[in-house]
């Protein structure tokens, strides 16, 4: 009898699947059965071939999941990673973002408990920069601490020049962010997703070339998420993945989205209807905490908690709603 194996998917193309052994060794696996659902970061077990059978092994059984950060539309359902202990949604000066795309990546972020953060690229780009920086502010802003906590920001926005030799302002503290951490970095195309890739893992092309020869016949196109070491013996892994078009979020219910919204969420106690939809109900304490105006900044920069809803994030909330209920 041959003895299951542990490992963790690092890298996958159809169905075929990159296996990496503690030892680090890397190898091509199958999954048993008509399905494939394991998915990047998956810890599997995994049967090494028997004589005469080729090299490629089999995958028997998917370790239970810690998370697994997905999105799904009407039809089908896109996983990204599985098992991370944080997201880093990159965005840049140039191209303009989608807010709404940010707004989504964040809710599937937190119907998973993932921790976010946001990084801004291409500080040099000074004009379009501060604009983004800008349409940031809704994220940047200080909101009081509760339970005697400290005011913290909604999300921590890092400011980044990942094409510069020093990385741009905030670079340091990313380092200190994604050490001992397995990180997926997600964003749309252009924000500078490889440059970072590329400046954090010299060795990126070696990681994947092996593998990238076998999968697709050696040229390396970012279609599913690639796992890289930044540091195995600490556990810190950067996982690239797949750009996309839309983020779609039929996963999650209406109602559980107030809760994948922090800021609104932290409003939505003393609602008069206990199962206030914060759209429409009188004695909604959500709508009555929606700024009328932008509003004062309270940004991070300023130092002062700000505990209003942002217009821009309720009309958000409100939008995600109806498309949800629909
Ligand atoms: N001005 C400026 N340009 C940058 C910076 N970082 C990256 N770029 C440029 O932005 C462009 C896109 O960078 P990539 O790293 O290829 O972006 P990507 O997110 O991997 O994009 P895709 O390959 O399309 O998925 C390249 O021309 C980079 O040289 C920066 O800090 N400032
Ligand atoms: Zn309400």
């Amino acid at each position: 009898m041959m003895e299951l194996q542990p490992g963790r998917i690092v890298n996958s193309h159809g169905r075929h699947y990159v296996v990496e052994s503690p030892d680090g060794t890397r190898r091509i696996c199958h999954p048993r059965g008509k399905k494939s659902q394991a998915v990047v970061g998956d810890e599997v077990l995994w049967l090494p071939p028997r004589p005469g059978q080729g090299d490629e092994g089999s995958i028997e059984k998917i370790v239970e999941r810690r998370n697994l950060f997905y999105r799904q539309d009407e039809i089908r359902t896109k996983a990204f990673a599985a098992n991370i202990d944080q997201v880093l949604v990159l965005l840049a000066a140039e191209p303009v973002f989608s807010e709404s795309q940010l707004a989504r990546a964040l809710v599937a972020a937190e119907a998973q408990g993932i921790p976010v953060i946001i990084g801004l690229n291409k500080e040099d780009v000074t004009v379009p920069f501060a604009q983004a920086w800008q349409r940031l502010a809704a994220y940047r802003r200080l909101l009081p601490g509760q339970d005697g906590a400290a005011a913290a920001p909604l999300y921590p926005v890092l400011r980044l020049q990942l094409d510069a030799p020093d990385g741009g302002t905030d670079f340091p503290q990313l380092r200190q962010t994604l050490a001992g951490r397995a990180t997926l970095v997600l964003g749309p195309s252009g924000v500078g997703k490889s440059t970072l890739i590329n400046r954090l893992i010299p060795d990126a092309a070696v990681q994947t070339a092996a593998i990238s020869t076998v999968l697709n016949s050696g040229k390396h196109t970012t279609t599913t998420t690639t796992w890289y070491w930044l540091a195995r013996e600490q556990g810190c892994a950067v996982l690239d993945s797949p750009g996309f078009q839309e983020f779609g979020l039929r996963h999650i219910a209406p109602t559980e989205l107030v809760r994948c919204m922090p800021d609104i969420a932290r409003h939505a106690t003393g609602c008069r209807f206990y199962n206030c939809t914060h759209i429409h109900e009188p004695g909604c304490v959500v709508r009555a905490a929606v700024e009328e105006e932008a509003g004062p900044d309270g940004d991070e920069a300023d130092g002062v908690p700000h505990d209003g809803i942002a217009a821009s994030r309720y009309a958000l909330y409100q939008a995600l709603f109806a498309e949800l209920s629909g």
